[in-house]
Order: C-alpha cells, then sequence, then structure tokens
C-alpha cells in the first residue's frame, strides 16, 4: 500500500464524533486545507503536523512515524508527505526561484509609550479576546478598556527589564541566523519577519515580500506548539490577505503551523537543561519546572486548541531525550502569565511553585517551554515574581533554563524544517467572495438584537469595578 492510500485508511478509520481536542490526542497530523475557512471557500494550502478550525481533510499518522513526517515528501492534490530531503531539489530552487522565509512572532513594544497601543492591538485581537458573534462589536471598546487599565502594570514591567521587548531584536538574530543556515543548506532565501501586534506587524512583511517578487514563500511561526491565540491568529491574518491579494493566487506556498516534535528542537532543549542542572549544588535532587504560557481553557475545551495536547507531548519527548541521556529528574508542568476573569489551563506556575514549597522540594529548573527566544515573561515573571516567589516558599535552589534564541543546533533545524517544508508548497486558489463575507448575513433585526444585548454587557463591565479589576491585577 503507498502512503498516500495508507493515511487514506488511517483517515478513515479514525472516529468522527470526538471533540477535536480529543481527535488530537498523540497523533501526528498533516492536513491541506490550513485555514478556519468555510467549506464554500476554495482556499488550499499545504501545511505540517497541524490544526486548525476547519476539521475537514484531516491525516492521521501513527506516533512512530512522526519524525519521518518532517522529513519527506510525496505529493497529490490533497495531501504532501515529504519522503526525503533532496538536496538536488534544494539546487534547482536556488536557480529558478526566489525563496522567501516568512517568521511570524508576537512583537511587543519597543518603549514605555507603546505599551498601551500594543496591548491595544492584542486585545482587539478577536483570537485573543474570544467574543461571542453577537458581541463582536463590542472588541474595540472593550481592547480599549482593557489596554488602558493594564498599561501601567505591563509599563513597570517593561521598565523593569530595560524599558521595552527585546523580542524584535532577537528575532532579527534568528532570521539573520536562519539565512545563514540555509546559506550553508545550499539555499539561498531572503527571511522576513511579520509581528503580530507591533511593527513590524505582518502586513508590513507581506508588502517587502511582493515587493521582493519572491515566487515560493515558507512561513513558519516561531512558536513550537500551536494555539489559536498566537500562530493560529497570525495565519488567520495571513489567510485574509491571501484571499484578497492577486499577487498570492498561484503563489506556492508553506505553512508550518507546528514543529515542537523536531528532533533538533528536543535535542537543543535537552542540552540546555542538562547544562543548567550542572549549575545545581545537588543536580540529582533538582525538580525540573516547565513553565508554558498559559491559555483559557475554553480554547482548549471549547475551540478545541490543540495547545494543551502538544505542551503535554512537548514535555514527554524531552522528558524521554533526557531519560535517554541518563538525566532522570523529576519535573511538572504548569502554566504561567493568565489574564482576565476565566479560567487558564492549570496548574498555574505561581500556586503550584507555592505547592511544592510546602512539600519540601528544595532545587527547582525554571524551563520556559512555549516560546523560542527571552521576552518579558522569562526576564521579569520567571526571573523576578517567580524567583521571588520561590524562595519566600522554601525553596532554596533557583536556576532558569536560558531561552533558545540563536542556539546553532536549534536554528540549523529550522533551516532543516524549511528546506523540508520547500516540496509541498501548494498554489493558493482564491475564494469566492460571495460566500465568504459574514457581513452579507446581517440583517436590521440582528442588528438592532446585538446593540440591545451589546448595551447590556457593556452596562455591567463597566458598573462592575471588581470584574475590571481582574484584568488589572491578574498575573501576567
Ligand atoms: C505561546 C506563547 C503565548 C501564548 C499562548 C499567549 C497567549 C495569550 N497572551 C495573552 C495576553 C498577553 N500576552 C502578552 C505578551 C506576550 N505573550 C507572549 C506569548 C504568548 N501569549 C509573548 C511572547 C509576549 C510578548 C512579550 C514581550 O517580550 O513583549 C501581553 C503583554 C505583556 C503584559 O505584561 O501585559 C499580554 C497582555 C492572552 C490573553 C493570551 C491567550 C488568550
Ligand atoms: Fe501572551
Amino acid at each position: 500500500m503507498d502512503s498516500i492510500s495508507m493515511q487514506t485508511k488511517l483517515l478513515s478509520s479514525q472516529p468522527t464524533n470526538l471533540p477535536i481536542s480529543h481527535k488530537f490526542t498523540n497523533l501526528s497530523r498533516i492536513k491541506t486545507c490550513a485555514f478556519p475557512v468555510r467549506d464554500d471557500c476554495s482556499f488550499k494550502l499545504v501545511l505540517h503536523q497541524n490544526y486548525s478550525s476547519a476539521s475537514h481533510n484531516l491525516i492521521y499518522l501513527p506516533q512512530r512515524r512522526r519524525h519521518a513526517i518532517a522529513t519527506n515528501a510525496h505529493s497529490s492534490a490533497d495531501t504532501c508527505i515529504i519522503d526525503k530531503y533532496d538536496s538536488d531539489q534544494v539546487h534547482s530552487i536556488t536557480k529558478q526561484e526566489r525563496v522567501g522565509v516568512l517568521l511570524l512572532n508576537l512583537g511587543g513594544p519597543d518603549n514605555l509609550d507603546d505599551v498601551q497601543p500594543f496591548l491595544y492591538n492584542l486585545f482587539a485581537d478577536p483570537d485573543i479576546i474570544r467574543l461571542p458573534r453577537l458581541f463582536k462589536f463590542l472588541q474595540k471598546p472593550l481592547a480599549k478598556l482593557i489596554s488602558v487599565l493594564r498599561a501601567p502594570k505591563s509599563k513597570e514591567a517593561y521598565a523593569s527589564i530595560g524599558g521595552g521587548s527585546p523580542l524584535l531584536r532577537i528575532t532579527n538574530e534568528q532570521a539573520e541566523a536562519l539565512k545563514k543556515a540555509l546559506q550553508e543548506k545550499k539555499l539561498h532565501a531572503d527571511i522576513y519577519v511579520g509581528m503580530r501586534y507591533w511593527h513590524p506587524f505582518t502586513e508590513e512583511a507581506i508588502d517587502q515580500i511582493k515587493k521582493d517578487h519572491i515566487t515560493k514563500l515558507v512561513i513558519l511561526p516561531l512558536y513550537p506548539q500551536f494555539s489559536i491565540s498566537t500562530s493560529g491568529s497570525s495565519i488567520r491574518v495571513l489567510n485574509d490577505i491571501f484571499r484578497e491579494d492577486g499577487y498570492f493566487e498561484g503563489l506556492p506556498i508553506s505553512i508550518i503551523e507546528s514543529w515542537y516534535q523536531r528532533d533538533g528542537y528536543i535535542k537543543s532543549m535537552a542540552d540546555l537543561i542538562q547544562k543548567e542542572l550542572l549549575s545545581f549544588p545537588n543536580s540529582d535532587e533538582v525538580m525540573i519546572f516547565f513553565s508554558a504560557h498559559g491559555v483559557p481553557v475554553s480554547y482548549v475545551e471549547e475551540a478545541g486548541d490543540p495547545y494543551k495536547v502538544q505542551m503535554e507531548d512537548c514535555v514527554s519527548l524531552i522528558i524521554h531525550e533526557l531519560k535517554s541521556r541518563g538525566v532522570k529528574n523529576s519535573h511538572v508542568l504548569a502554566y504561567q502569565s493568565r489574564v482576565g476573569p476565566v479560567q487558564w489551563l492549570k496548574p498555574y506556575t505561581d500556586e503550584l511553585i507555592v505547592e511544592l514549597g510546602q512539600q519540601g522540594v528544595k532545587s527547582l529548573l525554571a524551563v520556559p517551554i512555549s516560546f523560542v527566544s527571552e521576552h518579558i515573561e522569562t526576564l521579569e515573571e520567571i526571573d523576578m515574581e517567580y524567583k521571588e516567589l520561590a524562595l519566600e516558599s522554601g525553596i532554596e535552589n533557583w536556576g532558569r533554563v536560558p531561552a533558545l534564541n540563536c542556539t546553532s543546533s536549534f536554528i540549523s533545524d529550522l533551516a532543516s524544517l524549511v528546506i523540508e517544508a520547500l516540496p509541498t508548497a501548494t498554489a493558493v486558489a482564491r475564494a469566492r467572495n460571495n460566500n465568504c463575507n459574514d457581513k452579507d448575513e446581517l440583517d436590521i433585526m440582528q442588528y438592532v438584537v446585538k446593540m440591545l444585548f451589546g448595551s447590556v454587557i457593556a452596562f455591567f463591565l463597566l458598573f462592575f469595578p471588581r470584574l475590571l479589576a481582574l484584568f488589572r491585577n491578574s498575573s501576567l
């Protein structure tokens, strides 16, 4: 049986009535329809190891084939698996094409004046504050309100790490290092950085890609695990651009949605952990404390975000790698940086630190796991807030694994990932706008009902200060 028909068989043998989050457990995935678009939109891209809120066309593969997926390719109209990394293919690409790699990231304020407008952009994102359709028109006023309320606390945090986010500087360094690593692997590519909430915005990167006449594009989010709130949000923005802009019609594009299970990433993380453990006086007794950025529980349980499953899988792959090197320390996974009044993924990092201190744990090594560069949540939240909390809670030895930043084994693996993605780049067909526009569905009655409900909600938000205080004081 060839691999395509084997996949099709696997697909048809999967239960279809499970919630998406259940279907994803312990499975590696490839699918072709990248975007959370409606079935009637004629839009197709090839993606790797991924998820989207459109649940059709999913191909499931058994766990043991996980690494084969990332390294090889057969393709048909609907599926594409990479079968081998062919350096001749890279050669022919360098001669005939102009390859672009778009790195997606969150972005951060360059200085303290940028903090409130940056927060506004973040909270105005419907993938960050997910309002029911009926209340969508409240998105911007709410974003304004929350960003103004939150800005003083955020400014204080950014002030404590030098007055701005280091994210753009580090992402630019990663882009430069990736370009060099690709050159070493005989691929010349132009690298672009597209931030979601601050300069250079994704839209700016896309303008540059057009000016440079890129003929093949690989899209690589700098988040190892997929979440609706991170990679998902940036991909949605791109989806909107691709749908509207004729330049992208027919342009071969490959989107890599998540890549946490790659050997190069897992081994690089294990190297950093192993090295940091040695800085403790009693390295065998240190508990490895993985701390991931949280998301609201509703993302996972209602919207089918695979983030939690991928995070748990990622941690077990790193632990497996450490064990194979004889490192047998105990470990935990917790979630940090919650915002607002809703339930977030548990256990919460701050609560677990206190609990472990009470249980008599004496040495903790914090491992930031959801992001590959230093940022406010490593430099301020972990290094300052959580360290202080740990020491107050009876932890005597505290350490933190640095972010991967430009670690050469990691960057080299990202370069391989880009090269492996090239054969899967597929032309984009433009959507038929007539079926995809939500505005068409509004009628005047719906509008009146929305305004009424919206006013009631706005009233509650404005006149219940405790609700707003939760945004102002929560731990991010
Ligand atoms: C995988 C990483 C991240 C997830 C998931 C994520 C979800 C998420 N974040 C917020 C709210 C805020 N995030 C903020 C900054 C921020 N968040 C991430 C990563 C993830 N966010 C990064 C890399 C950064 C930027 C850090 C920097 O160095 O500038 C902020 C602003 C910071 C502040 O102190 O206020 C907010 C707010 C939500 C609500 C969310 C999921 C719904
Ligand atoms: Fe965040």
